[in-house]
């Protein structure tokens, strides 16, 4: 079979996936999601004038002479606290006692900080005249009732959470965060805090795959390891379902006598099996299973062939899903430091470490698809196009950075 490029492979799979319906949320669920509602003020922010200062509340005629040499004394006729505000007019020739958020009595028009003052409780000397209106925050100064909060589309972060909570809104509609199941198929996995055998090794796949779909805004449930047997692989597939929007799988796609997941799927006839020309990730599988026709990613199991694998398929399903743009991550330019090698026909990605003040990347270890430190170590992608087979020092190349803080996280 002639390998599928990697745009047509990941067109083919945007073109199957649909943004999930949205619904109203809880706000702290809906950090990192795109508003799908225009979010409109029915309160005004302040909500009524209040004190920005500890001090006394008074009408500013009565005080305007008031100087260190020549202060005025007024007797205090009460005390408003933030939450605790049983005067509600200030008589004239008065003051009260006011704490900074605190609703201003009508008739005040200023407040006089206690800097400026005894700290008098039945009588106050004032030794200086606030301005009009000082210390003084004026009912809907920052959002009026009407004013647009938040916009269509805008990516939810801590400042909008804060002003939704501000303006007394509890819930907001987003696309919900889709549910990702992640399966690692391996006779030879163990779980990570177990000894190994002296032909196991531990399952590193289904941590970095679920840790990614949730950095992704996913929610991701890792279930762990299966063994490489197509019925225990079915069962396994069978009792996740129903809680999986996506399913994405480690391993068992390639050529080998114990590839589990393309000899358990290949009989559906609802997914497709084949190779992409890229490295690392040739072997790839996606389509439909289950009543729901939930949608599967099968990746391969090399762990730098699966992790790239996600990056350039699945995170862009996932934030589709989610509503969010763009689908994949941005791509920037950079001048190679060193020599780079690569196989004709496949678009490689090799790990790297971006110079963006310089306008570098250095390659980070090798190109096989084992290397899982060195792609701890690296921070972006150099994508080596399909027709080179090397590039030299200083060739310039797309770099994918892979901590862009794109993710929807949560
Ligand atoms: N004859 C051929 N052999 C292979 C081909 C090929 O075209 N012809 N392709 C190679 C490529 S490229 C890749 S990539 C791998 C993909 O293989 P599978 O998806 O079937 O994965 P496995 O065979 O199950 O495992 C491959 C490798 O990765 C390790 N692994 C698997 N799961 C995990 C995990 N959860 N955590 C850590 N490491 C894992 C596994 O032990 C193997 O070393 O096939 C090549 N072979
Ligand atoms: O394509 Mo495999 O993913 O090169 O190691």
């Amino acid at each position: 079979m002639d390998p599928i490029s990697v745009d047509a492979h990941l067109e083919r799979i945007l073109a199957a996936v649909e943004p999930l319906p949205a619904y109203p949320q809880p706000i702290m669920d809906a950090l990192g999601l795109a508003a799908a509602e225009d979010v409109v003020s029915d309160v005004a922010l302040p909500p009524f004038d209040n004190s920005s200062m500890d001090g006394y509340a008074v009408r500013r005629e009565d005080v305007v002479t008031a100087t260190e040499e020549s202060p005025v004394h007024l007797p205090v006729v009460g005390e408003i606290g933030a939450g605790n505000a049983q005067l509600l007019a200030l008589p004239p020739g008065t003051a009260a006692k006011i704490m900074t958020g605190a609703p201003m009595p009508s008739g005040a028009d200023a407040v006089v900080p206690y800097e400026w003052t005894d700290r008098g409780v039945a009588h106050v000397r004032i030794d200086a005249a606030p301005d009009e209106g000082q210390h003084v925050r004026s009912a809907g100064d920052d959002v009026s009732v009407g004013d647009l909060l938040i916009e269509r589309g805008t990516v939810l972060g801590p400042r909008h959470l804060g002003l939704l909570a501000s303006a007394g809104r509890a819930r907001i509609a987003v696309r919900p965060r889709p549910r990702v199941v992640i399966l690692s198929t391996g006779s030879e996995l163990r779980e990570p805090g177990n000894p190994l055998g002296h032909d196991s090794i531990y399952d590193g796949n289904s941590y970095l795959l679920a840790a990614a779909a949730r950095r992704a805004g996913a929610i991701a449930y890792r279930v762990g390891i299966v063994p490489d047997q197509p019925k225990a692989f079915l069962d396994a597939l069978s009792d996740q379902l129903v809680r999986a929007d996506v399913v994405v799988t480690s391993g068992g796609v390639s050529m080998g006598d114990f590839d589990v997941v393309k000899e358990a799927l290949c009989p559906l006839g609802t997914v497709w099996f084949g190779p992409v020309a890229m490295q690392p990730g040739k072997p790839q599988g996606f389509g439909r299973v289950g009543d729901d026709d939930t949608l599967i990613f099968t990746l391969p199991g090399n762990p730098v062939s699966s992790y790239i694998s996600f990056e350039m398929f699945v995170l862009p399903a996932l934030r589709t899903m989610m509503g969010l743009e763009p689908a994949s991550r941005p791509v920037v330019r950079a001048r190679l430091t060193h020599r780079v090698g690569s196989p004709a026909g496949r678009r490689q990605f090799l790990r790297g470490h971006l110079e963006p003040d310089e306008g570098t990347v250095t390659p980070v270890g090798g190109a096989g698809s084992h290397l899982v430190g060195d792609l701890a170590n690296a921070d972006c992608l150099v994508v080596v196009p399909e027709d080179a087979t090397s590039l030299d020092a200083g060739s310039s190349v797309d770099v994918i950075p892979l901590d862009s803080g794109l993710e929807g996280g949560h």
